[in-house]
Parts: structure tokens; sequence; C-alpha cells
């Protein structure tokens, strides 16, 4: 064979031959095919269960999720013939590769450049379309300073990354106050589509009277699980709650060596402090400023589960005055930074009644004002806040005012929506009465609600306990908050006794025959999880 020249001119007669290739089953041994309306079944059982915020899909990843997802646009992308035709790309007449430019001259350049100057409606446009923020008067100029763009930063928002990266479960921690303001919807509905457990957890329920928090908790549990939470390390609230819902999704996702649970959040909203408060220490740096967090900070809680510290992250916006206002009324910026704090007290006024005014900085009950600067005028002369002449030093107690207003010391709430749309009716109206005097007799001197005021009563808030003992039992009854009510051996231990809790289990376990029980393997797929085995088999994918 090797003393023999080959015979080319056989070879490329052979060559030239049709192949054929016999095919076999095995290459098709991965592969299922289903009819369309099988399909559509699928999409929608599938669907449902990721848009209800009680289930919890299982194994997303073995699933094929993509398939939910609408592929027409990475379809259109693809379609490389509408760009260049085949007999230009692949045909024997093909032109060389070249770039494709929008003009080959100078004049279809210019001709280019004009159109595109006739479409641009102006800076930021994208932006106040996706965030839908309306342009408004900037009085004062602020708009372009430095510090409202807090938490905006490729940094921070690069720390924000690597958070939701790294974690299973996203805790979406909102101050109670403004729950809708502290939101960050973009985020949330990014975070569905990536299959990303989201909690969210109204902090500083102690600032707000019951029935805000309640209403608040009901509103929100419609789009994701959502607990109410003080935090603090001797008195918390929800705290039991928090970390059984941690400790089911840790059960939940068996297959994970360690479930990590990420906080996220506007800045100043509390998610050291709610890290803190699970781990009874201080473990995360927190303060009322600001921006304290500086990096993603990873805390172990349980053998299983470790909690994420992510820096205070703000969606951008159009830089106007009322979206500057709304975040110096978020306390995503340092008071003492505004160059005129000022500015900002006339909506203060306009949220805080005048009794919580007078009673908070002592002023005579017949004290009245026209505007703002009426006011800080008062205030800083009762406060001794002077400039050079006798006059009242205006800026110092505008950053007085925002202080107390940013650490909670001047109470105020956003109504939830259920209070702006019933006014119409007067049996809507007898409701808003009820609630407005539950919230007097809370406050009842018109001080501030005390934590124990606040906290009064918020057990009968609906707590979310997606995989619940009694569930599992088919009792499904409603999970009430045991954070203050629950008796030492009920509450959820962490730490020494968290460690402590397995070797007792294992001991249990093995106990009689020395084989490990299998009791809780026969246990039906737990109510509210979608039983992805079922779906899968039933729909044959
Ligand atoms: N009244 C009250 N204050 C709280 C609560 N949780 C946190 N705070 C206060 O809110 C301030 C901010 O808390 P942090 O935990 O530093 O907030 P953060 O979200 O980590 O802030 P960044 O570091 O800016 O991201 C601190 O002064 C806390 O004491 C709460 O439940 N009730």
């Amino acid at each position: 064979m090797y003393n023999k020249k080959p015979d080319r001119q056989r070879m490329k007669e052979q060559s030239l031959k049709p192949v054929r290739i016999q095919p076999d089953r095995r290459w098709f041994g991965n592969t299922r095919v289903i009819a369309q309306e099988k399909m559509q079944a699928f999409r929608e059982t599938i669907a449902k269960g990721v848009e209800d915020p009680f289930s919890v899909v299982l194994k997303s990843s073995k699933l094929p999720m993509s398939l939910l997802c609408d592929t027409e646009s990475k379809a259109s992308r693809m379609d490389l013939l509408s760009v260049s035709p085949y007999q230009e790309v692949f045909s024997k007449k093909r032109q060389q590769k070249r770039a494709k430019i929008a003009a080959s001259d100078l004049e279809g350049f210019l001709e280019a450049a004009e159109k595109k100057a006739e479409g641009y409606v102006g800076d930021k446009s994208s932006l106040v379309d996706a965030f839908g923020v309306e342009k408004s008067e900037d009085p004062a100029g602020h708009a372009g300073e430095e510090i409202f763009n807090k938490g905006t930063s490729r940094r921070i928002w690069g720390e924000l990354y690597k958070v939701v990266d790294a974690s299973d479960v996203l805790v979406f921690v909102l101050d109670a106050r403004d729950p809708m303001g502290t939101r960050c919807v973009q985020l949330e509905r990014e975070l569905r589509r990536r299959q990303k457990h989201v909690v969210l957890l109204v902090n500083k329920v102690d600032l707000v009277p019951t029935w805000v928090t309640r209403r608040w908790i009901s509103e929100l549990m419609k789009e994701f699980p959502t607990l109410a939470f003080h935090a603090s390390i001797t008195n918390p609230f929800g705290k039991n709650s928090l970390l059984n819902l941690l400790r089911q999704f840790a059960n939940l996702l068996k297959d994970k060596k360690h479930v990590t649970v990420g906080m996220v959040g506007y800045p100043n909203v509390g998610k050291s402090s709610v890290i803190n408060t699970l781990k009874r220490k201080k473990v995360c740096k927190a303060a009322p400023v600001p921006g304290e967090t500086k990096v993603w900070q990873y805390i172990a809680l349980t053998r299983k589960l470790y909690l994420l510290d992510c820096p205070g992250i703000v969606p951008p916006s159009a830089s106007d005055f009322d979206a500057d206002c709304a975040k110096v009324l978020k306390g995503v910026v340092r008071a003492e930074r505004l160059k005129t704090p000022s500015d900002y007290i006339h909506e203060v006024l306009l949220r805080v009644k005048k009794p919580y005014l007078l009673q908070r900085y002592r002023l005579p009950a017949d004290t009245t004002w026209n505007d703002s600067e009426e006011f800080l005028t008062i205030l800083g002369k009762k406060m001794g806040k002077l400039v050079k002449g006798g006059d009242a030093d205006i800026d110092t107690a505008a950053r007085i005012v925002l202080y107390d207003w940013q650490r909670g010391r001047i109470p105020y709430f956003t109504a939830p929506p259920e209070i702006q749309e019933e006014k119409e009716t007067p049996e809507k109206d007898a409701r808003l009465a009820e609630g407005a005097s539950e919230a007097a007799a809370e406050g009842e001197d018109l001080s501030i609600p005390s934590a124990a005021q606040s906290l009064n009563g918020l057990s009968e808030i609906p707590c979310v306990h997606v995989f619940d003992e009694e569930d599992r039992r088919g009792e499904a009854t409603p999970a009430p908050d045991k954070a203050s009510s629950s008796t030492p051996s009920q509450s959820f231990a962490v730490n020494d006794e968290e460690q402590e809790a397995p070797k007792k289990k294992r001991r249990r376990k093995t106990r009689g025959n020395g084989r490990p029980s299998t009791r809780s393997d026969g246990v039906a797929p737990e109510p509210g999880t979608l039983d992805w085995k079922a779906v899968v088999a039933e729909f044959g994918i």
C-alpha cells in the first residue's frame, strides 16, 4: 500500500459521489419531540408556578425554562439573510467581505447624521421612558450635584451584580415608611426572569402604625412573599418568620451545599441591621448614614445558610429637582452634604402633619407658618441657630429637620394604595376612619408610635410560610407571625443552637434498627411547590 502512488483521479471521482451515513437512533437519545398544544400547556403550567409568589419551582436548572421566554426576538437577530442576501455571502460569486458602513462618501455621512439628529429627543430620554420619571423644573439648579449620584455608580452596581450572581434567594429590604418608593421594580422583574427567589422584607415597621404595615404587606404579597420586620438585636420583630422562610428555602434547595441569601435594597433601609439582627450580634457596620456598606460581605448564618450584604443601590433616574427631592426624602443622600437643604423642607411640610412638628420641636401650639422658610426661621430661633446679625440660620435648621426625617424621628408614612382608592364610597370612608382611629389610638398623644405600639397587633399580619409543617400534613392553616409569641422551643435556633440541632437529629434518626428513618422521604411533594416531575412526565419533556 505504501509503495504505490495514490490514484488521485480515482479518489476525486469517489469523493464526488454523494455519501450517506446510516442514521443511528442513539443520536436522538437525548431529544424529545412534543406537539405544539402540549408545549403550550407546559408553558402555561410552568409560567403559573413561576408567577405565583407562594410557589417555588424546584430544580429549575433541570427544566427547560428557556421555553417560557419568547424566542422571536432572538430569532430575528439571527436572521442573517435579512442582513445580507445569500448570494452575497455564500455563493461562488460572493463579494469580498467588507465592513458594512452607513454611507460610502462624505455626503452620505452628512445625510445620515442629519437624519439621526432629527430623531433625537433630548438627553436621558431613554431613562425617563424606562423609569417613568417626568422632568420638572429645577429651581435651585441641583441637577448634576455629585451627591445625587449616590448608589448609581458602576462600582455599586457591580457589587450588586456580584451579589445577585452569588445568591440563590434575594431579600429586598424596603423601608416601611415608603415601601413602593424603596422598591426597584425593574431589578425585581429581571431577577424573576433569571428564576431567582425573591422575598420582600418591609423593615422599620416600628416607625409606622400597624394598620399601614398590614395593608402594605397584603398589597406586596400579591407579587412576592413579603414579611414585616423590625431590625433590632435586643427587641426584634419578624426574625423567626424570616429565619423560618430562609430555612424552608434551604430545605428546598437540598441539592446545593450552601444556600446564599443576598440582602439588597436602597441605601439606609437597614440591610446590615437585618443581618445583625439575624446573627444576634454586630457583624456588619450599620449607621444612620447612607452608603455605610461599601463592598459586599459574606456572613455565615448557619452551616447551610450564608448571608450577603450588598451596598445600597439606587436605580438611575432623570436628574431633576423632583427626583433629587425624592432621593433626599428616601434618605439616599446625607443631609450634611446638601448645598441648600432648605429647598427640601417644603416637601417635608407637605407630608408631615403640623401637630407632629409642633410636638417634635416643642413649639407653642398656636405657632403658624405660611411656607418652609417661615417655619425654618421659627425653628432656627427656637433652637438658637443664628447667623451673624441675629437672623435664624435656615440651612442649619433645615439640616436638623432632614436628619430627624431620615432617622425616623418625625412620624411619616406613605398611604397604602387601598386608602387612596377607597375614599369615594361612604362605607369605605368608614373603614378609613376606622384605620385612622386605630392609628390615633396607637399614637394617642401625637407622639411617634413607639416600637411596642407599632408592633402591637402585627402578629396578625399574614406571613409567608411557603412550606410549613402544617401544610405538609395537608392542614393548610395560615401561619401567623410567631415572632413575638413563639415559645423558645418553637423558635428557630441559630448560631450555637443551630450547630447543635443537626447532631440531635442524626442521633434520633439512627435510633432503633440503626438505619436512618425514611419517614420524611415518604412525604408527598410539598403544597406550593410545582411538582416538576409530574409536569415533565405529563408533557413528556
Ligand atoms: N427604627 C428603626 N431603625 C432601623 C431599623 N433597621 C435599621 N434601622 C436604622 O437605619 C439606619 C440604617 O441602617 P443600616 O443597616 O446601616 O442600613 P443599610 O441598608 O445597610 O445602609 P447602607 O450601608 O447605606 O446600604 C441605622 O441607623 C439603623 O439603626 C428598624 O427596624 N427600625
